[in-house]
């Protein structure tokens, strides 16, 4: 807990006045919205877009202003969570069942900030399961073909029920083991009907904060190829 409080507090220096905050969803984007929160109460002038209903609400809590897009133009700096981090900056996320709106508003972001604690650093991305968001419609098909890329995979429950996103949707888990090729791999799984969109960010982030449990913090900035 501490590595990502420590990761979030140093992103959330980054937010200056009068810029539009994207706020992620998870436990370590959690601090980075509580942060926020105490800069905005002590003065500070942001409007935010959440990922979640989760963040949305505690951002309202904490008294930071609440745009949608139809408010603006577009956002200067999100900061967001990941479930794994490789050497090149691509992305797992959606562990937290939020990857659909965090690559929408990772995407309208001038700049990304991925906060994580040390575990999150791998060297291939994979270990951790692909979360897939699908539509109900026709989902046993939809897991099929997502089977067929060559991945074990299992529909994600909450409480005994389907687990389902703010958006209304499935999501799959996709156990590949190793993913060598991301990008491939996100343009195959999307071509799948019934795939709204897969947790594979690819070059949306060039700058990454990992907290340590040492109480280090790394800052990870990819250069210009
Ligand atoms: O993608 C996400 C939610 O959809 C999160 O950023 C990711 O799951 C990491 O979560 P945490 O910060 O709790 O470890």
């Amino acid at each position: 807990m501490e590595a990502k409080r420590i990761a979030a507090e140093k992103a959330a220096a980054y937010v200056q006045d009068n810029m539009v905050v994207g706020l992620g969803t998870g436990s370590t984007a959690y601090w980075a919205i509580e942060y926020l929160g105490k800069r905005v109460s002590e003065g500070l002038n942001i409007r935010a877009i959440a990922t979640s209903f989760q963040s949305e609400e505690q951002a309202r809590k904490l008294g930071i202003p609440i745009v949608q897009f139809a408010d603006i133009e577009q956002i200067d700096i999100t900061i967001d969570g990941a479930d794994e981090v490789d050497e090149q900056f691509n992305l797992i996320k959606g562990g937290g069942g939020a990857l659909l709106r965090e690559k929408i508003v990772a995407a309208a972001s001038k700049q990304m900030i991925v906060i994580v604690d040390e575990s999150k650093l791998v060297g291939t991305l994979g270990k951790f399961p692909l979360p897939v968001e699908i539509v109900k419609f026709g989902f046993e098909m939809t897991m099929k073909k997502l089977g067929k890329l060559g991945c074990e995979l299992r529909l994600r429950m909450k409480d005994n029920e389907v687990y389902l996103t703010d958006n209304g949707n499935y999501i799959v888990d996709c156990h590949f083991g190793s993913i060598t090729e991301p990008e491939r791999l996100h343009q195959l799984i999307n071509l799948i009907p019934g795939v709204v969109d897969n947790g594979l960010f690819i070059n949306m982030t060039r700058h990454v904060i990992a907290g340590y449990r040492s109480g280090n913090i790394e800052e990870l900035v990819k250069k210009d190829t």
